[in-house]
């Protein structure tokens, strides 16, 4: 929905889309021409990489590339960084807001307060982000620009945080930043932290990265720290809702500018752990997002490992499109998804999935739910983005609404709810097949019948779908013939 008082849409530079400004949900992302099922239709480089405080032994601080313990180059000074070579190190300590030697005394110092790994993260951010602000640099004053330019206005609990926050950060500064702990700006502090939450890419843990924090944790709680670590109980459960580990995140200017619905039209890829796929050139100059100064964001590691996201779409996107992502994970419940982009996002959403699923009632207080499960293990698992946005998740062969919540409606000229058969068919073809792995697959290029996993890299042929498809609709008769005569059985695919 578009009011007349609308600026014009801003062109980004490639030709393929534009940014304009939605009246409920500020400014989004469009195409300008057909897009072809398959075709990236945005690629971008990071304006920050950030590795996640537990991650900071098997984690490049420089590409954000999964280290094994063989190849590790060990920060020697802070001893709380590693990088994934010598080209890495080089770039990482001589880039000031990578792992210069500012960065690299603060984390030694925060490493010594021992702090909870929520709070490590957020003080690294702000100290890579305060590292950009003083950086004397056009390049560093561009990224610093692009991250004010995120959306997010601060809320009082963003001030009380950053309040908190301020004079840990000030002790891990110790006099590296000019002016000390008076030149903090708690406002800056606060918008700066709420930014990251709404803007911020979490990067999925490899797999090895994964398996080696487990067994760390593991380890940990073999050796008697009873009562800190998690119980394998709880470990398991988290594994089978899908839930993943994270190496980092990363922060991206144009990327930041997708909507969510709950229903995605692209997926994103990155290659942090391919060698094959490198960094382009980078462009000369880009425009702002916000039509102020051109950005030109160049990567992290000029001719590393690529660091650049990239958005395939999912189907042909006609001219005009809002791009669409999801922020959390598909396989969500209704009200599971609402509260998320509620309390983390700040919205309510009321796309057509959602106006969909809130008009099922729940018949003799049974829950409802979603099937998608083939029966026999093929198909099952489903994916999610989110800030999160981008990582996969899944769920068990079932997309379950736990709980009924009152009707949603489309604001007026938004487009109302979906068909619960598109619904369904849209799940079954668009998340990765893959038990376990619960991404999101779009054509690997355009014009192929293949769909790839973004987060397993599994690749399905139409071939297979269809199989998978005709094997669903069979189940789908048989249940409703059962229902039919009496019996017990369930629609799969229906609501219950
Ligand atoms: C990553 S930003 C997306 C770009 C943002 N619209 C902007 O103006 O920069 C996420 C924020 O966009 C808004 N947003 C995204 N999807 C929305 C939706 N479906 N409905 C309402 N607001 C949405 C929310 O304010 C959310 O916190």
């Amino acid at each position: 929905m578009e009011s007349a008082t609308q600026p014009p849409a801003m062109p980004l530079p490639g030709g393929t889309l534009e940014v304009r400004r939605h009246a409920r949900k500020g400014r989004s992302l469009h195409t300008t021409r057909l897009v072809k099922g398959g075709e990236v239709v945005l690629e971008e480089a990071p304006v920050l990489l950030l590795v996640a405080p537990d991650m900071s032994t098997n984690t490049c601080a420089t590409c954000l590339r999964a280290v094994g313990p063989q190849e590790c180059v060990g920060c020697s000074s802070c001893q709380q960084a590693c990088f994934c070579s010598p080209e890495c190190l080089q770039a990482g300590t001589s880039t000031p807001w990578v792992h210069s030697p500012p960065l690299c005394g603060a984390y030694a110092r925060l490493a010594a307060l021992q702090l909870p790994v929520e709070e490590a993260g957020q003080l690294r951010f702000l100290l890579h982000a305060l590292a950009l602000k003083h950086t004397q640099s056009p390049e560093a004053a561009q990224r610093y620009a692009a991250l004010l330019d995120l959306v997010g206005e601060p809320t009082a609990a963003d001030q009380a945080l950053a309040a908190r926050l301020a004079p840990v950060l000030a002790e891990a500064l110790a006099g590296a930043l000019p002016g000390g702990a008076a030149a903090l700006d708690l406002s800056e502090l606060a918008a700066l932290l709420r930014k990251e939450q709404l803007n911020s890419y979490g990067i999925l843990a490899s797999a090895a990265q994964a398996e080696a924090v487990r067994a760390a944790e593991a380890a940990a709680r073999q050796g008697g720290a009873s009562g800190s670590g998690r119980g394998g109980a709880v470990e398991q459960e988290e594994e089978e809702d899908g839930e993943r580990r994270l190496r980092g995140s990363a922060i991206y200017a144009q990327a930041s500018l997708i909507n969510h619905e709950c229903l995605p039209n692209v997926a994103r890829y990155d290659f942090f752990d391919d060698p094959s796929h490198r960094n382009p050139a980078p462009a000369s100059a880009s425009a702002s997002t916000s039509g102020a100064p051109a950005i030109a964001v160049a990567p992290t590691a000029g001719g590393l490992a690529s660091t650049h996201v990239v958005f395939r779409a999912l189907h042909d996107l006609p001219p005009g499109t809002e791009l669409a992502q999801s922020y959390v994970p598909l396989h969500w419940g209704l009200a599971e998804r609402q509260a998320q982009c509620r309390d983390v996002y700040g919205f309510g959403c009321t796309c057509p999935r959602c106006q969909c699923e809130s008009q099922w009632s729940d018949e003799e207080g049974e829950e409802s739910e979603w099937e998608t499960d083939s029966g026999d293990g093929g198909m099952g698992e489903e994916e999610v983005a989110g800030d999160d946005a981008g990582s996969g998740e899944a769920c068990n062969g079932e997309v379950e609404m736990e709980e009924a919540i009152g009707p949603i409606m489309a604001p007026p000229g938004e487009e109302g709810p979906l068909e619960p058969a598109y619904l369904r068919l849209f799940l079954l073809k668009y998340m990765c097949p893959r038990p376990g792995c619960f991404g999101t697959a779009a054509p690997p290029a355009q014009g192929s019948s293949l769909l790839e996993c973004n987060v397993c890299g599994h690749r399905r042929s139409e071939q297979e779908f269809l199989r998978e498809l005709e094997r669903a609709q069979r189940e789908e008769r048989r249940a409703a013939a059962a229902a039919a005569t009496g019996g017990k059985g369930k629609a799969a695919g229906q609501r219950r």
